[in-house]
């Protein structure tokens, strides 16, 4: 697994010279303006994606490419503060390096989470969604042609949305349909997608899962509703908003994260 030349072993040894332990219990990707979820980490240190090598840096506002480590409920985490989405150019081989670094360090859990637009019209923004399904129009993942799309979401949702319910959150459930962007889709592909069983769309996530499924890590990915989708509501649609609503919402979203840390 190499990425720009530089192998994810590499990396690994890198960051366990800096002070990142050999291993951990959980790996979190953090979608857009999710970033404050660090604020959480016990004994954080982090290092920013230009000072480590192999690593590309991250071009899209609300990522700001560090990479944490820390402890949650006494438990080993790192966390990808800032993804690398296809449609900034990178190849899906490195979209997935947070997944692959996921893997050396050995984490027995991913939990990946987006920033994405509602179909849904019984979702609202602000809504937090937990992944059961994974719809992906036009833009193939698999290395090889034919291999199948694979993911395997662990656990199923319904074990999520308990957990939630214990501290008090209320979490949906539903399809997440992954477009490459960069781009908003136009009000009628949006109302396409609804035929197509689509809840929420979103442009980044679908790689990941691929790959943690093929690598067998036990991943669980949440999207937060940042807008309704185009057309869903009059409102014109900006990237503000995403930044807007996952503001609103961090501390929320790093409470589900942290019990999802702790029990699952
Ligand atoms: O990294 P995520 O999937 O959270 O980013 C979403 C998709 C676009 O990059 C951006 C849309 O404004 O947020
Ligand atoms: O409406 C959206 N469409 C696609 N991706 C998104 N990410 C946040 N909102 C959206």
């Amino acid at each position: 697994m190499k990425s720009n030349q530089v192998s994810t072993e590499q990396i690994h040894l890198f960051l366990t010279g800096h002070g990142f332990p050999e291993k951990v219990d959980s790996a979190v990707i953090l979608g857009s303006g999710l970033g404050d979820f660090t604020e959480n980490l016990d004994e954080p240190e982090s290092i920013p994606y230009s000072e480590i090598p192999g690593f590309p840096e991250t071009s899209v506002q609300g990522h700001t490419g560090e990479l944490f480590r820390g402890r949650l409920h006494g438990k080993e985490v790192i966390a990808f503060s800032g993804r690398f989405h296809h449609y900034e150019g990178h190849p899906f081989s490195r979209t997935v390096l947070p997944v692959h670094l996921a893997h050396v360090f050995e984490a027995e859990k991913l939990i990946i989470s987006n920033a994405a637009g509602a179909i849904n019209t019984r979702f609202s923004v602000g809504d937090l969604m937990v992944i059961d399904d994974i719809i992906r129009l036009f833009h193939g993942i698999a290395a090889s042609p034919s291999e199948p799309f694979r993911y395997n979401l662990y656990p199923v949702a319904d074990r999520v949305r308990a957990l939630a319910a214990e501290i008090g959150l209320e979490v949906q459930r539903g399809t997440y349909i992954y477009l490459k962007g960069p781009n908003y889709e136009s009000k009628a592909e949006i109302r396409a997608f609804r035929t197509l069983g689509a809840d929420v769309v979103g442009m980044s996530t679908a790689p990941e899962l691929s790959e943690a499924s093929r690598l067998g890590i036990r991943t669980t990915a949440i999207s937060l509703v940042t807008n309704m989708a185009a057309g869903v509501s009059a409102k014109k649609l900006d990237h503000s908003e995403v930044k807007e609503a996952a503001e609103a919402r961090k501390e929320d979203f790093a409470r589900l994260v942290s019990v999802l840390i702790e029990k699952l």
